[in-house]
């Protein structure tokens, strides 16, 4: 390392160096160039730009030759090692000095605000956590953690759900990772921060609901071309309106899809007392989120799986103190809720209600499916208590019937749970419009606080097994050659070879079709748990992997199980904590949000985590697996990849 350095400075303050360079300068174009491009120069040319990379067009700008001359004279330092190039997406190319690069900790940081990008290499945890408060990481580059280019973007959402108390307050954050200040970028984050708060819906003292505009335009520009009679229901003044009470909603979200997303300053039932204290000490970022939560009185804690969504939730609840219904996607979930209401509170068990397919009861803290509250059967679920606060665990599961429930929802306090923020089938804007706003602790924060751990994924290529094989898949056709790439054998002794690698850890296994788990089950003597395996059967092996084979319990109890093989069923929500390994078999035509949460299940705050996903090389799972995979990439998650020898 003090090699490194050591040769760093004596090179570029003395004549050696300048030697060596003027030495490449035959390859260089015409008269000058060679020498006014040598290593020194290039460092003033950045210097001047008080960036640490800098584009052709900057360095011919610096230099006074043209940009062409530039490029070429570029290409000759890159020849001969002196400097690096990072390819942004496709133009413009940036370049920097070599020796920077194998300063690790370096980072550098590009901006293209026209296009509202950002580039970092070898970002800082510090830059990450600030970026993710106001820009979505769209991709990463390079897979060696050394080399890797994040690129950031700023979308309008990204503004309107960044977590600030005021404009001033988001400009800051971006100049603190910006080279410099870019006045035309931070207009344009400044006027979308205006149009979040242009609108604002609240209580008149006479009870009814009014939306008001900033000015009198938007109330005639806007709001008159997106809402109509049914939202409104007469004008108040010249920016007030009286809105009808079913509709809010539908405003909420007709104005967000305008552009125009709406404050919800609105007075909210507070539902009948509960009495539920917490009893477990909340860490500083859940207070935040519950401090936040109780100002805006609606909103979604976003943070990864095992980060302390449900304990915040459960303080939210005491805080609230009114009669909360929670939904959940499963009924194992509901259970678990139930679990962690009694573990980190006061509550008296007699006043938890499960309503699902299996139970109904409807108690002042109730937990009921998305499924069964979606059924208009069950409406009573609604209307026979009054509810202070709905819960929307896993929120991106809301399902469409309870959106068109949502104009009760709308009059309680409303919290949503989730890991995901980024959906593809675009219920952002419903989850915003529905719920509230996002309310954030950046997931660099936690696992750098080590709160949760960060995973290791390896994407595994395993070969087919024989020629054959390979043939069968080319003159397949479809969902026949998705389903073979799925189901490719070579992938059994693959999951033997990596349970063995891991023998002492709880490992997972995941597949998309029944017969390949049940085939791998047998092939490895573990248990399977699809669609079919009976709620009390799945309890069991649960309760059975829980079981800590290394723990004194271990003599009395052998019946523990290290490894389960898991269908889609298993994917959600299942509180296994312990599972330190999962290997994704199959299952790589799903969505993004899948991949994610798949990786999601082992980021726990125990043990060592650990993703394989194998995909069959040369099949379209590769595609698939790599674009799962940049998914988590975006989320900070170190991917590798592997080929497995034939
Ligand atoms: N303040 C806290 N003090 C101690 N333990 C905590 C605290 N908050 C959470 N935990 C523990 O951390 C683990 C994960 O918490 P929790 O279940 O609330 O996370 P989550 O974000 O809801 O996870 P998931 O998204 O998987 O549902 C649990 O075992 C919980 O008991």
């Amino acid at each position: 390392m003090t090699d490194d350095s050591g040769d760093l400075p004596g090179g570029d303050d003395t004549g050696p160096a300048a030697g060596d360079d003027s030495g490449g300068g035959p390859d260089s174009p015409d008269d000058t160039a060679g020498e006014e491009l040598s290593l020194d120069r290039f460092h003033e040319a950045l210097e001047a730009e008080e960036r640490p990379v800098a584009t052709a067009s900057e360095v011919a700008r610096r230099l006074g030759s043209t940009q062409a001359a530039a490029r070429d004279a570029l290409a000759a330092l890159v020849d001969r090692g002196d400097v690096d190039r990072l390819d942004v997406e496709s133009d413009p190319v940036v370049f920097y000095p070599t020796d920077w690069g194998r300063l690790a900790t370096r980072e550098r940081v590009v901006a293209f605000p026209d296009r509202r990008e950002i580039v970092v290499d070898r970002p800082t945890q510090f830059t990450r956590a600030r970026l993710s408060q106001f820009a979505h990481l769209v991709d990463t580059t390079g897979t060696e953690p050394g080399t890797r280019g994040y690129l950031y973007r700023i979308r309008q959402e990204d503004v309107w759900a960044a977590p600030f108390e005021d404009a001033d307050g988001l400009i800051a954050s971006l100049r603190s990772v910006l080279p410099r200040r870019f006045d035309h970028l931070e207009e344009w984050v400044r006027d979308q921060w205006r149009r979040a708060h242009r609108f604002r819906l609240y209580t008149h003292e006479d009870g009814y609901v009014v939306l008001r505009a900033a000015s009198e335009s938007l109330m005639g520009n806007v709001a008159d071309q997106h809402l109509d009679d049914d939202h409104l229901r007469a004008p108040i003044s010249e920016t007030e309106a009286w809105v009808n009470e079913d509709a809010v909603a539908a405003v909420k979200r007709a104005l967000y899809d305008a552009g125009y997303p709406v404050e919800d300053d609105r007075d909210l039932d507070v539902g009948d007392p509960v009495d539920v204290d917490l009893t477990t000490d909340l860490r500083p970022y859940q207070e935040t989120w519950v401090e936040t939560f109780l100002d805006a009185r609606s909103g979604v804690y976003v943070g990864p799986p095992g980060s302390g969504k449900t304990v915040a939730a459960i303080a939210t609840i005491a805080a609230v103190g009114g009669e909360t219904l929670i939904l959940v996607p499963s009924r194992e979930l509901a259970g678990q809720w139930r679990e962690e209401l009694l573990e980190h509170s006061t509550i008296d068990p007699a006043d938890i209600g499960l309503y699902h397919g299996g139970q109904k009861e409807i108690r002042p803290v109730t937990i009921a499916t998305y499924q069964i509250a979606g059924m208009d059967r069950h409406r009573a679920l609604f209307d026979s208590r009054k509810w202070g606060l709905i819960c929307f665990d896993e929120a991106h599961h809301i399902t469409a019937p309870i959106f068109s429930q949502s104009a009760e929802l709308q009059a309680k306090h409303r919290l949503g749970l989730s890991a995901t923020p980024v959906r593809e089938t675009g219920s952002e804007e419903e989850i915003y419009t529905l719920i509230g706003r996002p309310i954030g602790a950046d997931w660099d924060a936690l696992f750098e606080a080590g709160f949760v751990q960060e995973p290791e994924v390896e994407i595994r290529y395993v070969p087919w097994r024989d020629e054959m094989a390979r043939n069968e898949y080319a003159s397949a056709d479809g969902r026949e050659r998705r389903r073979l790439a799925a189901e490719n054998p070579a992938k059994i002794e693959e999951i033997r070879y990596l349970l063995a690698a891991h023998r002492d850890k709880k490992a997972l296994v995941f597949i998309e079709y029944l017969d390949q788990g049940e085939a791998i089950a047998d092939a490895l003597g573990v248990p399977f748990i699809s669609g079919e395996t009976p709620h009390r059967d799945r309890r069991e092996f649960f309760r059975r992997f829980r079981e800590d084979g290394d723990g004194p319990s271990a003599d009395r109890d052998r019946d523990d199980v290290d490894t389960l093989v898991v269908s889609r069923v298993g994917d959600e929500g299942i509180d296994l904590p312990n599972a330190e390994l999962a290997i994704v078999a199959s299952g790589l035509g799903g969505s993004r949000r899948q991949g994610s949460q798949r990786a999601g299940r082992t980021m726990r705050p125990a043990g060592s985590a650990l993703v394989y996903v194998l995909a069959t090389r040369g099949s379209s799972e590769e595609e698939f697996a790599q674009r799962q995979m940049r998914h988590l990439a975006r989320k900070g998650i170190r991917v590798r990849e592997t080929n497995v020898a034939e």
